[in-house]
């Protein structure tokens, strides 16, 4: 088994400081860079992204969808690259949002296993079929050393409607929140009372040796951060920049100093592209204002 995904992080985050940049090759930009949209293309583009980056920032998030569009060449395209880009020093977060009921998920969390053709370190899974449909990719993510970021409260405009819904006391997302603390928490079960926020408030959630591997989404395009954090004791991926409005000052804002965020980007940072001395520019204007 790999050291647990969260320690991977916190020692990428602490060598190359905390900006994942995704990966997503829009066709728009496909053409910017003056690439056709197909095989070759989604090959060339990818290459550059991960030659440029993969022995640069922390994390890279290539977004599923636009290797599936392609069919198997595609994810050829994507398997190859990813073996480089770990190879490289990068931690690679697929961004797959999947989730489905207990057997299918197993399937899906094959991703964190080293056996898989397109092993990755850590995936991002969907909540909406209950915290208990999760369970199989949080095992697996135990066993392998893997980790996953849970969609809890997500950059796009309308996400309210369905994460704001109340579950008793609580809305969604914070249910999904409590859910990811527990995760953290060892011997906590799917079941079992939620830990007592009040004993973890203080100690987790920051990075360090104890930053735990299951992480959530949440956007920084958020108004106001309407979801409690505190005792998370895993990561918080933060998209939204750039593109989507979302700025740094927006991050601090939002989850103040010390919290262990990813902030995640992609056109912002692709549009430098294709040159890779561009690419990472734009990569290390984030982390420089991230620093600062
Ligand atoms: O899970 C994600 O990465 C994600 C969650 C979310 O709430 N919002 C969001 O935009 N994303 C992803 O983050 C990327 C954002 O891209 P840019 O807006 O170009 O930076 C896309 O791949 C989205 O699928």
């Amino acid at each position: 088994m790999s050291a647990p995904f969260g320690e991977r992080l916190a020692g990428a985050v602490a060598a190359r400081g905390p900006l994942c940049v995704g990966i997503d090759p829009h066709v728009p930009l496909l053409a910017d860079w003056g690439l056709p949209d197909t095989p070759e293309g989604l090959a060339r583009f990818t290459d550059a992204v991960v030659d440029a980056l993969a022995g640069h920032v922390a994390v890279l998030k290539p977004q599923l969808a636009f290797y599936e569009r392609h069919g198997s060449r595609g994810l050829a395209v994507l398997e190859e690259a990813v073996v480089r880009a770990r190879a490289a020093g990068a931690l690679v977060l697929l961004d797959a949002k999947r989730g489905d009921i207990g057997s299918t998920m197993d399937a899906y969390a094959d991703y964190l296993r080293p056996e898989h053709p397109l092993a990755v370190d850590a995936l991002t899974v969907s909540p909406y079929l209950g915290p208990g449909s999760l369970q199989p990719a949080v095992d697996t993510a135990r066993l392998t050393g893997g980790g996953l970021f849970v969609l809890a409260r997500t950059s796009n405009p309308d996400a309210g409607t369905f994460q704001h819904a109340r579950v008793g006391e609580r809305t969604v997302a914070q249910a999904v929140v409590d859910t990811v603390r527990g995760w953290n928490t060892p011997a906590w079960v799917v079941g079992d009372p939620l830990p007592d926020i009040g004993a973890v408030r203080d100690v987790a959630g920051r990075w360090g040796p104890g930053t735990g591997s299951f992480g959530v989404v949440v956007g920084a395009t958020l108004a106001e951060l309407d979801v409690d954090l505190d005792g998370l004791g895993g990561p918080v991926l933060a998209p939204g920049l750039g593109a989507q409005g979302g700025s740094v000052a927006d991050l601090r804002r939002l989850f103040g100093a010390g919290r262990a965020v990813v902030p995640t980007v992609s056109r912002d940072v692709l549009r430098a592209g294709p040159d890779p001395t561009a690419l990472r520019a734009a990569a290390d204007r984030w982390t420089a204002e991230l620093a600062g």
